[in-house]
């Protein structure tokens, strides 16, 4: 397998990649966007900071590519969307350059708040201008802190130990939560409205986007200062020019902008304004966490598929992922089972129970469904992370409860699938030494192996139909290797999953149905 590091990778981040006999590291020197889509052809994995733009196109270009990783926090460069469409998994390394970017954050707001680069300049240029630099304490002055996530949070820590009075705005922080840690959850406008300084530390979203517009610049107080070490994105970047050209707002202190090396952006030129280059990643620490964070994930995802800090699928831990297994493949062939039984589907109902499965993620077993329901129905390539957008395209509906009920069993899920006036349900368990059974088809029970190439035929129950359907089989050439049976409480009618070493042709399935006692017959490759 190769991967492709695009925008550099701390040493340790590296070695960690090199020491896999499998894999082949690329890693050419701040490579251009031609030279990235060339080496990414034949890649299975590539590696970005904020640099790279990773769109829909650069994916086309590299049809091996299974996952893309973010040596950082901010996928903004990463179209995710079209990530998941095409079955890429992307991840992240959250929290690893936290402690870098609010450590940032402080410094960038303590250099504006006493002109420290101005000063800086001055004095190189020979200047001691003592009265043009008079600075303000942070001391008893209010922080707004937009995003009380990973960064907002430390930066309201250090902020506190400073005396700072701490507003903070986040519709997904409870004002309990953010009293815990000394601070008071106001509404965006009271934090405009209140702030001394405002600093940014959310995502860029739709939501966020401009969130620092003209409308909240008015809202806020005369001699403001703002720091945004986020994203550019959430500042509207001609707004706060104005407000500081008109001293409405006293200074910023910008890490990032809404263009990357920034060009002509006119806030550049602005004596109140204080700049660095995206840099609130940029400790030695935090590019060694952060690389050895990603390498460490890609090797596990790709050697081992366990899916760690994805935003486009859910994480599984290593300890989950040993006793999950099992039931991911348990999951998938529910899934390839009654997409094979059933079609078309139109609603898909999951129930699981038992002790095992609800201490265990369950959304990455819905995902395996999904992914075996629409395997043998599409063309295109489905896997864990595209499935559940094409089960949406496809318009059908999926619906996943647990129950604390066991059943005798330590860990059940039942698929039941409905369309076109059908409804059928197939519960499967893993039993002791992970092997997988099919324990109930609709109201037969079983206990099945879902494996291989099975028959599944529905007869009435009466001598002489088992042993036709081994002659019938028999004289196609077709082996079986072993079958199991059962019948509904009434005894009227019987199942037999009759697992055989290869396919059974269409004469025999023809034959098999014509005879009279026998309702259905089924093939299925699980
Ligand atoms: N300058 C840098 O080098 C640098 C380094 C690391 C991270 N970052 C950026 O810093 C930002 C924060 O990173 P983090 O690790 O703290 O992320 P995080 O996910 O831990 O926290 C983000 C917080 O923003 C909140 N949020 C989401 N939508 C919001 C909204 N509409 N209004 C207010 N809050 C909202 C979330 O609830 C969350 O608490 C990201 O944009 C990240 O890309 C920049
Ligand atoms: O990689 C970098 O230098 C910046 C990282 C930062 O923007 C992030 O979102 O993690």
């Amino acid at each position: 397998m190769k991967i492709l590091i695009c925008d550099g990778m701390h040493s340790k981040g590296l070695e960690l990649l090199r020491a896999e006999d499998e894999l082949e590291v690329l890693a050419p020197d701040q490579p251009g966007p031609e030279e990235v889509r060339r080496l990414a052809a034949d890649c299975d994995a590539l590696v970005v900071r904020s640099r790279t733009k990773v769109t829909a196109d650069l994916m086309d270009a590299a049809p091996r590519l299974k996952v893309i990783g973010r040596a950082g926090t901010g996928v903004d460069n990463i179209d995710v969307p079209a990530a998941s469409a095409r079955g890429i998994l992307v991840m992240n390394t959250p929290g690893a350059n936290a402690m870098a970017a609010a450590e940032h954050t402080m410094a960038l707001m303590l250099a504006l708040a006493r002109h420290v680069p101005q000063a800086t300049q001055s004095l190189r240029e020979g200047r001691w201008e003592k009265k043009r630099f008079l600075g303000t304490e942070l001391y008893q002055q209010t922080l707004g802190i937009i995003g009380l996530g990973k960064i907002g949070s430390i930066v309201a820590d250090r902020a506190l130990g400073m005396k700072m009075n701490v507003l903070v705005y986040d519709p997904h922080i409870t004002p309990e939560t953010a009293a815990i840690l000394g601070a008071e959850w106001v509404p965006l406008e009271e934090l405009f409205k209140r702030s001394d300084f405002i600093t940014l530390h959310t995502p860029l979203t739709p939501k966020t986007r401009n969130i620092i517009n003209r409308d909240a610049l008015a809202l806020m107080k005369k001699g403001v200062r703002i720091i945004n070490c986020a994203r550019g994105g959430l500042v509207d970047e001609e707004a706060l020019h104005e407000a500081l050209v008109s001293g409405h707002v006293a200074g910023a202190a910008l890490d990032v902008f809404a263009e990357e090396p920034p060009k002509d952006n006119p806030l550049l030129s602005l004596d109140n304004v204080i700049f660095t280059p995206h840099l609130g990643a940029s400790s030695f620490q935090a590019q060694e966490n952060v690389a050895r964070a990603i390498a460490s994930q890609i090797v596990d995802y790709l050697k081992r598929g366990i899916i760690r800090n994805a935003l486009n699928f859910p994480s599984i831990s290593p300890r989950d992922y040993e006793r999950i297994q099992p039931y991911l493949v348990l999951a998938e062939r529910l899934g390839h089972l009654q997409g094979q039984l059933c079609s078309p589907i139109e609603r898909v109902e999951i129930e699981y129970s038992g002790p095992e499965l609800t201490e265990l993620p369950l959304d990455p077993l819905t995902q395996s469904i999904a992914k075996g329901i629409l395997d043998p129905i599409l063309a295109e390539k489905v896997n864990l992370v595209n499935a559940p957008m094409l089960l949406k395209e496809r318009k059908i509906e999926l619906v996943a409860t647990t129950t604390s009920e066991t059943r005798g069993y330590t860990g059940l899920i039942r698929v039941t699938v409905e369309g076109k006036g059908q409804r059928r349900s197939a519960t499967g368990a893993v039993f002791p030494g992970n092997e997988i059974r099919l324990v109930r088809l609709n109201t037969y029970r079983l206990e099945a192996e879902l494996e291989g190439v099975n028959l599944i035929v529905q007869n009435e129950d009466k001598p002489g139909v088992i042993g036709f359907i081994g002659t019938t089989l028999g004289s196609h050439q077709v082996n079986i290797a072993n079958m199991h049976l059962s019948r509904t409480p009434e005894k009227d009618r019987a199942i037999a999953i009759v697992r055989l070493d290869d396919e059974a042709p269409p004469e025999a399935l023809e034959a098999l149905a014509k005879t009279p006692g026998i309702l259905s017959v089924e093939q299925v490759r699980l």
